[in-house]
């Protein structure tokens, strides 16, 4: 299932705005990557480039490539749909949807896929997600409730529940715990990291210990200035990033220096 990144020369544009430039990163399979670095650095920017979600803003594009297992995302014969059913997507706030049921959200990926299916095969695919989400034995039996009626910890499980549920390859999280007490946060921190035995995971955080606690490797941006695009400065493994950074821009920011 789990699939590798390879981004090269990548710059992303709102209009005529260079967002982030020029970045060039690998991704390993199974594995989860920290994309740390002071606001406005285009972390989220890059992140939604991965399953271009960047593209449903009106004026924004990319240039250069990004190559999953070796396929290029941005091919002319390849459909954005199937692209972000492929790469999931976590955003900060818990985001269910209100009116739907637990097992409905959870569903939702498939509905929208269209795919007309046995209810033996949705109640499998509602207890197979949310198992791998670490919320059955929370709800199963109030699976017709409403979504909304969860803690907000719960409520961005569900949320992971309904990225996997269509089997994607990759999982991108965008600060998915920045919303949440600390309990939650560390019981989305363990889920992440029983969740990339089967999946590539791309997570952004502004908290460096998460970053430390939960990524394999870390990859630090940042920018010139107001008005200058970011750039990816360093990207290694995570030890030696936080212990022994090659630039010193690196070191100034885990350190809390500034950002
Ligand atoms: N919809 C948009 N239209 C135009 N410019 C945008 C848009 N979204 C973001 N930007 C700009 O792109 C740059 C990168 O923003 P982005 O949100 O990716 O940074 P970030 O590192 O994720 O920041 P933060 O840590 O504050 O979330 C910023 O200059 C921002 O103002």
């Amino acid at each position: 299932m789990a699939k590798s990144i390879d981004v090269s020369d990548l710059n992303i544009y709102y209009g005529d705005f260079l967002a982030v430039e020029g970045v060039t990163i690998p991704v390993a399979a199974r594995s989860v990557t920290a994309f740390i670095g002071p606001s406005g650095c285009g972390k989220s920017t890059f992140l939604r480039s991965l399953n271009r979600m960047h593209e449903v803003i009106r004026g924004a594009r990319v240039d250069g490539k990004v190559l999953v297992d070796g396929q290029d995302l941005y091919a002319d014969d390849m459909d954005p749909v199937n692209v972000r059913r492929m790469i999931g997507m976590v955003f900060q706030r818990p985001n269910p949807f209100p009116t739907m049921s637990i097992a409905e959200n959870v569903l939702a990926g498939q509905k929208l896929n269209s795919k007309r299916m046995k209810k033996s095969e949705a109640d499998d695919i509602v207890e197979r997600s949310l198992r791998s989400a670490g919320l059955w034995n929370e709800v199963k039996d109030r699976l017709d409730r409403p979504g909304s009626g969860l803690s907000g910890g719960q409520q961005q499980r569900l949320c992971i529940a309904r990225a996997i549920a269509t089997q994607p390859e990759v999982l991108l999280m965008d600060e998915p715990c920045s919303a949440l007490d600390p309990i939650s946060t560390s019981v989305i921190e363990d889920l992440i990291h029983e969740l990339k035995k089967d999946y590539t995971i791309v997570i952004v955080t502004h908290n460096m210990q998460q970053a430390a606690r939960v990524s394999d490797t870390t990859a630090f941006f940042n920018l010139a200035g107001v008005g200058q695009p970011g750039r990816l400065i360093e990207h290694g493994p995570t030890e030696k990033m936080f212990s022994n950074p090659e630039d010193p821009a690196t070191e100034a920011y885990i350190q809390g220096r500034f950002g």
